[in-house]
């Protein structure tokens, strides 16, 4: 019985001094004298003070590099020719596959709606380039809009999200 109590006993002891450790590693009775490096905190004051480098680096970028990752150019023309993509990539319908040509055809001179797909790595990107650098050159870059679905479909285009 007495050996009862005393297991009983150690095991609130032990929780007390597990949650107290807890509190302390939380530091949350005290989070603004918090003084561990930030990869070892884990408090939400922690974390702000992680993010801030981050948010002053964000800030110190140059605003082209800005807009070249999140699309907030108005001039959706500065985004496209911004990107790894379209980089030195000028517009050359004799370099396209007879596959890339049909889509490219229907598209720019039939003025299809169309929708094309393909595996990995069968030249959708460079054929989508093509058909904008023709678009641009056909009714001036103000006039063509390119947009995905996500930030990161959007930005290996050229594009904006669809929302901006
Ligand atoms: N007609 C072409 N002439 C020259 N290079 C081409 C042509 N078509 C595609 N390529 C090259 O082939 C590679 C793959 O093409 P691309 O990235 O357009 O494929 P993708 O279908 O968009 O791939 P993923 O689905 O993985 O995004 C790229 O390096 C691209 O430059």
């Amino acid at each position: 019985m007495s050996a009862t109590s005393k297991q009983v006993g150690t095991a609130a002891n032990g929780h007390s001094h597990n949650l107290k450790m807890l509190l302390n590693l939380l530091d949350v009775t005290a989070p603004r004298r918090l003084q561990l490096p930030s990869e070892w905190t884990y408090t939400s004051y922690g974390r702000d003070l992680a993010a801030r480098p981050l948010k002053r680096k964000r800030k110190d970028e140059p605003a082209k590099r800005r807009h070249q990752w999140h699309g907030r150019s108005s001039d959706h023309a500065t985004t496209f020719y911004n990107t790894p993509l379209a980089e030195n990539k000028s517009l050359n319908v004799d370099s396209l596959t007879p596959e890339q040509k049909y889509v490219f055809d229907l598209a720019i001179n039939q003025r299809k709606s169309i929708f094309f797909t393909g595996s990995a790595g069968t030249g959708k990107s460079y054929l989508l380039h093509q058909m904008c650098l023709a678009l641009q050159e056909k009714h001036g870059k103000e006039h063509v809009a390119i947009t995905a679905s996500t930030g990161i479909a959007a930005y290996n285009i050229g594009g904006v999200t669809v929302h901006r």
